[in-house]
């Protein structure tokens, strides 16, 4: 157990005289026993970062503790880290108890405790039934659950999980998810998982790191990100259907202040909270985002409500307990999520709407959100 700490940290990759930065100087300081999820589509880092925290990779430039050490220069075997591979990285000629045994052997734990050590994570796991068995003769789900056992059996100071799930169906998931957290939970190990399953990041993490191009957008936890998202980015990759976004200059209206859409269908006073520090930013373009799950359609018009939208129901899809609603309102396509009791009609004129604090403001330069 340890607190993890990166400062700064740079991955520079050289490949046929081209430089590639895979990690653009990252911070992050994950308390000691927290689990976080780094979040990412594919390419943005999240495994690079977890090599250089393993010591797979070496560290461009930037500074990782664990605890008060300073981690940098040491071998992979002194860092007192764990890892579980998307690759498995299994060990051939061994068995399935074998392999698990593995690292507890090279530390010497005694005979008693390696047994006993085993057959709790074979059990957590049900490997109960393979532990006999030899790598080849293992499907890749079986495979990925005993690389996942092999690390959680040395109950390091790190734990570091490389899309441990990735090759599981669907069912087996959702059961492992269930015993990997309350292990998790139980050894109370500081660790990280990569994934770019959202479903499995908030299922799991205390908190998540989201990663693009290899910077992090937003550390937070799941509220903080589908409630207060730091960046268009993260507004639109976290959540299903993703935010709905319209780009709107800022105008005044009456003498009061207004996002208009440019074909003037979408006409929105700012939140309250944005209104003082948007006086001086008049003419300016921002993007508004609300969220599919924030809106909802109302018929007939709310009668004082700010915050509606006049549109036209262009699609429905009923998908499983939800309702899909695809509205126009001009030139911008909004996604309502209703309930799977809820029935529209295709070309119905509604009204669309929201809390103010579901309307979310973004700078369309810098993608940050005011
Ligand atoms: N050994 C390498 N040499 C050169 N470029 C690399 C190397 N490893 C990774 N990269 C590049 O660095 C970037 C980040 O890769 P990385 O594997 O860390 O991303 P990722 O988010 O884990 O992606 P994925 O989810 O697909 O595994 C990518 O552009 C990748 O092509």
């Amino acid at each position: 157990m340890a607190e993890l700490r990166l400062e700064q940290v740079r991955k520079v990759y050289r490949s046929r005289g081209r430089a590639v930065e895979a990690v653009k100087g990252i911070d992050l300081a994950i308390q000691d026993g927290e689990f976080v999820a780094l979040l990412g589509p594919s390419g943005c880092g999240k495994t690079s970062t977890l090599r250089m925290i393993a010591g797979l990779e070496t560290i461009t430039s930037g500074r990782i503790y664990i605890g008060d050490r300073l981690i940098n220069g040491l071998e992979p075997s002194q860092r007192d880290v764990a890892m579980a591979f998307e690759s498995y990285a299994l060990y051939p000629p061994l068995t399935v108890r074998e392999n698990i045994e593995f690292p507890l052997k090279a530390r010497r734990v005694p005979p008693d405790e390696r047994r006993r050590r085993v057959e709790r994570v074979a059990e957590m796991l049900q490997l109960g039934p393979i532990l006999d068995l030899k790598p080849a003769q293992l499907s890749g789900g079986e495979q990925q659950r005993v690389s996942l056992a092999r690390a959680l059996v040395r109950n390091a100071s790190v734990l570091l999980l490389d899309e441990p799930m990735s090759h599981l169906d669907p069912r087996l998931r959702f059961q492992m998810r269930l015993h990997l957290k309350e292990l998790l939970q139980e050894i109370s190990t500081t660790t990280i998982i990569v994934t770019h399953d959202q479903l499995e990041a908030i299922a799991l993490a205390d908190r998540i790191a989201v990663m693009n191009n290899g910077v992090v957008e937003q550390f937070g936890d799941r509220n903080e990100l589908y409630n207060r998202p730091a960046t268009i980015f993260v507004a639109d990759f976290v959540g299903e259907p993703p935010t709905n976004f319209v780009r709107c200059a800022l105008t005044s209206v009456n003498g009061e202040l207004a996002f208009r859409s440019q074909d003037g269908a979408i006409c929105l006073p700012p939140p309250h909270r944005l209104r003082a520090s948007l006086r001086d930013r008049l003419g300016q373009e921002f993007v508004l985002g609300i969220r599919p799950q924030d809106m909802a359609i109302a018929t007939p018009k709310p009668a004082c409500d700010p915050y509606h939208l006049p549109g036209r129901i262009t699609f429905v899809e009923w998908i499983g307990e939800e309702t899909h609603v695809t509205v126009e309102a001009g030139q911008a396509t909004l996604i309502v999520v209703m309930g799977a009791e809820d029935y529209f009609e295709e070309g119905q004129q509604v009204d669309v709407t929201f809390p103010e604090e579901a309307l979310h403001v973004f700078d369309p330069e810098s993608g940050r959100a005011l």
